[in-house]
């Protein structure tokens, strides 16, 4: 037997350890500087050690002996050991016996209480719940924790600290809770983590989680260290799991007769917090211990020999000293012999120091463990009394000082980021991004310098961008406009046409002088503007400039790492407002060419149905030719299809480059403004910024000739729809109004409707559109002024036709009337002869009419045709623009 039963009876007998010493003064233990740092200001407080039993379950063999339980529980914090039997009374001729087993033992029926009792049904997360997990808490404030079990071989002490695959023990339950603690603390506090496991086997200290052969304690000022002790750092709970289960791979272990598992040694698993404040800066130095102790054992239990029964002493030895220094403890004597142990050594922190100690007894249940549970039991009660004085363990005062002035510059530079922050927000600007923000929490003075200056640069810069390119967006909003007046004071004057003889206020009402008054203006306008983009072009340049030097100076203090966050997100402020403006002129633009578009669209119903009355006339009056019938029919045709009719040979790249040309902006451009130009303002035609008499119609004209035979309709080969009516009258009627020799109705269509042939040429001359100069058909033949009216069109191939007037449009209204004239004439007078001047002043009133008519149709008026027929319009694009 290598327990002395002499001693255990005198380290855990309260009554004789009384006479051995004397109690301590002042009844606390000596304040110890272990395990804290050596200026330490501590919340100093007085706490018992907390003692928990548990009871194991009976094992195997125990039931199989059929042992009797010696342990009964009362509640969970009290509990009888060696309970009296039940007894079943003994009766005798009917009276009842007493003392009838006089053999028997006295039962011990010893009651004791602790701070919990856990039976043996209890699992590891019941013993977890009640034991440490408040621990944990007390830890992050600062105390150190200590937690060992306790108990004989066999007793469940591995299974408590440990456990096994599927149901961890508290060591493992204990660690994951630090961290989740951890986790939620983050924000308020940095951690740093250490971790070492060390097993003191046959009195020799082991690294568990480095073997390199037994290691020395030494004590210094801060208490007992075990000098080459590893301690790894790790960074979450997986990292130290892992290498606790590495240590306990590599802990002694082997099977006794009491244990087939029974560990040999003590292992002490040790977790070094350092907490730092980010608040105060206070930092606090940490330890919890995890020890798992051998268990005390009799060699007649274990059934060991040879080097098992010199691992059995050398256990028994260390738990005697343990138990030495608990009794001292709890009895207050001033003499502790730590260092009687290396096991005592290095719990002299848990056991008297300052330190909160859960102390965890196993016992066993049953009556062949009867003499351990009941030493274990006395043990316990014992440790209940031993009180420890804790302390937090906060770095000193003077640290706490320059830690306040770090607070105090951390707190400078966040005033100044939320001054920043109030004035971008103030001038409307975005909000910086947090990540920008979190960087330039570490600024210095010259970082903030430097924020500032490059935040009023490109702040410049954002704001002339935003100007240059809105005053783009006006000038090519007003070339747009410019190109629509163009076009629709060709379009009137096509109709209109100034023949000889019109007047000044004809021409007036024609609208020409008013399209080229607006002209006027928009020039003057579009020269403003001009001027304005040179000034603003000059400052950006400036700023451009600038800037450039701030980030040369940026760089050269190698501060542009720290700023380029905050460069990239300027930037991109600055593209975001580009793209933006991009956007709104490409918004206004579409607008414009969309009301032009309904306008036009509204004046092609208008004159399709003109042109269908006038048809119905002529087919009435019977003027109308087969060639017209057949137009007409190709016209309406047409006009169903026009949407879908797209020519191979048609120009439409240039149409899309224009299209794009006013649709965008400088956008990119401006993105290093000293590399290029400033943006051009578009250029029109010097030939066509004022207005130019149109040429003659080219796409849908119709000569009408009079005193010609039906016979003589010759289309024309380059004609477009060129039908030439030739009518026999009176050529006096015609010479008194010669200029009717012309007529023309032009649609200003963009399509042929006469031979197919035609078509591709006419379409792809862009220039043939609207107020062409391009050769439309030959005209009609010419008759003879003296018998006929010449009505053709002095249309010819290029320019020289476009000086021309043309000739006046006689109407199709005219043309009825001049039929009536005619037919009139043919027949006998009745009621008097024909007269000449009459019918002067017939045609006259019709021309004047007509004339009105047309103004009436003006394309700057507001229409006044019904919804339905502004809908549905045909995209026209002018295209006789000239690209800058
Ligand atoms: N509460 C319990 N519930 C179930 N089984 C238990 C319990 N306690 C202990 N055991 C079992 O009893 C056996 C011995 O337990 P354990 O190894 O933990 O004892 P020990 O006190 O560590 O012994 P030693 O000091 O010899 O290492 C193991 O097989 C273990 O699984």
């Amino acid at each position: 037997m290598v327990f002395n039963r002499r001693d255990l009876t005198k380290a855990f007998s309260p009554t004789k350890v009384k006479k051995f010493g004397k109690r301590r003064s002042g009844g606390g233990p000596k304040p110890s500087t272990s395990g804290s740092t050596a200026a330490v200001r501590s919340d100093t407080a007085q706490t018992s050690i907390r003692v928990i039993v548990r009871v194991r379950p009976h094992n195997e063999k125990e039931m199989q002996e059929n042992y009797k339980t010696v342990v009964k529980i009362l509640d969970d914090q009290m509990l009888i050991f060696d309970p009296k039997e039940e007894q079943n009374p003994f009766f005798y001729r009917g009276i009842q016996q007493k003392g009838r087993d006089l053999l028997k033992k006295q039962n011990k029926e010893l009651q004791f209480v602790f701070d919990r009792v856990f039976d043996m049904t209890a699992s590891n997360v019941d013993v977890y719940e009640g034991s440490t997990k408040d621990l944990i808490t007390s830890l992050l404030e600062g105390y150190n924790c200590s937690v060992f079990a306790y108990g004989a071989t066999g007793a469940g002490k591995t299974h408590t600290m440990l456990g096994k695959e599927g149901d961890p023990g508290i060591t493992y339950r204990t660690m994951a809770e630090l961290f989740a603690q951890i986790e939620l603390q983050r924000d308020s506090r940095d951690f740093n983590f250490g971790v070492s496991y060390l097993e003191i086997y046959n009195e020799n200290v082991q690294d568990l989680l480095h073997k390199v052969g037994p290691l020395h304690l030494r004590e210094d000022r801060a208490g007992v260290i075990v000098a080459g002790l590893k301690i790894i750092t790790i960074h979450n709970a997986e990292e130290l799991l892992s290498l606790l289960a590495k240590g306990n791979k590599n802990r002694t272990q082997h099977a006794t007769d009491a244990n087939q598992e029974s560990s040999r040694s003590h292992a002490v698993f040790q977790v070094y917090v350092n907490i730092t404040s980010k608040l105060d800066g206070q930092v606090k130095h940490v330890k919890l211990s995890m020890i798992d102790l051998a268990g005390s054992e009799r060699a007649s239990a274990t059934g060991c020999s040879g080097a098992r029964f010199k691992e059995g002493a050398n256990i028994n030895k260390s738990l005697l000293a343990l138990g030495n220094c608990i009794n001292n403890l709890a009895d207050g004597i001033k003499h502790i012999p730590y260092r009687d142990s290396k096991l005592t050594r290095l719990l002299k922190d848990s056991l008297g120091g300052n330190c909160q100690t859960v102390m965890i007894a196993n016992i066993s249940p049953s009556s062949a463990s009867f003499e351990d549970t009941y030493n274990t039991l006395r043990y316990a009660n014992r440790a209940k009394k031993i009180k420890t004085s804790v302390k937090k363990n906060i770095v000193s005062c003077q640290l706490h000082v320059s830690n306040y002035i770090k607070m105090v510059d951390e707190q400078k530079k966040e005033l100044e980021i939320l001054k920043q922050k109030l004035l971008a927000y103030e001038s409307g600007s975005l909000p910086m991004a947090p990540q920008n923000i979190a960087k330039i929490e570490d600024q210095t003075p010259e970082i903030i310098e430097m924020n500032t200056k490059l935040e009023e640069l490109y702040g410049k810069k954002k704001s002339l961008n935003e100007k240059i390119l809105s005053l783009e967006s006006s000038d090519k909003i007003l070339y747009c406009r410019i190109l629509y007046k163009k076009a629709a004071d060709t379009r009137l004057h096509n109709l209109s046409a100034a023949f000889e003889g019109t007047t000044q206020d004809e021409k007036n009402a024609s609208g020409k002088s008013r399209v080229n008054k607006s002209l006027q203006y928009f020039k003057r306008q579009r020269e403003g503007i001009k001027a304005q983009m040179k000034s603003v072009w000059e400052d950006l340049c400036q700023v451009e400039i600038n800037l450039a030097d701030v980030i040369l100076d940026i760089k050269s203090k190698n501060l542009y790492d720290k700023l380029e966050d905050k460069i990239d997100a300027l930037t991109s402020e600055v593209e975001t407002a580009r793209m933006s403006q991009q956007f709104e002129h490409a918004k206004k633009i579409s607008s414009l060419q969309q009301c032009e578009m309904k306008s036009v669209s509204t004046m092609v119903k208008m004159m399709s149905s003109t042109l269908q009355n006038y048809y119905n006339m002529m087919q009435g009056g019977g003027t109308i030719t087969d060639k017209m019938k057949q137009e007409f029919k190709q016209l309406v045709k047409s006009l169903e299809g026009i949407r879908n009719i797209k020519w191979s040979d048609l120009n439409m790249d240039k149409q899309e480059e224009d299209f794009y040309i006013t649709t965008c902006l400088s956008v990119q451009e401006l993105e290093n403004p000293r590399d290029g130009n400033m943006p051009q303002l578009l250029e029109l035609d010097p030939d066509e910024e004022e207005v130019q008499t149109p040429s003659p119609p080219d796409l849908l004209s119709t000569t009408y000739s009079y005193n010609t035979p039906q016979k003589n309709i010759e289309p024309e080969a380059d004609g477009v729809l060129n039908a030439t009516v030739t009518i026999s009258t009176d050529p006096v009627v015609l010479q008194d109004d010669d200029q009717t020799s012309c007529d023309s109705l032009s649609l200003n269509a963009t399509f042929s409707l006469s031979d197919p042939k035609n078509r591709k040429r006419v379409l792809s001359d862009t220039k043939n559109q609207v107020g062409s100069k391009s050769s439309p058909a030959k005209q009609a033949k010419k008759v003879s002024p003296k018998n006929k009216i010449d009505t053709s069109v002095p249309v010819q191939n290029g320019k020289e036709n476009s000086k021309e007037f043309p000739r006046p449009a006689m109407t199709a209204k005219s043309l009825a009337v001049l039929n009536k004239l005619k037919a009139d004439k043919m027949r006998p007078p009745m009621n008097g002869a024909f007269n000449k001047d009459q019918s002067d002043a017939t045609l006259k009133a019709i021309r004047e009419k007509e004339r009105r008519g047309l103004v009436s149709t003006h394309p700057y008026q507001k229409p006044t045709v019904p919804k339905s027929l502004t809908q549905r319009a045909a995209p026209v694009f002018p295209s006789i623009r000239k690209p800058w």
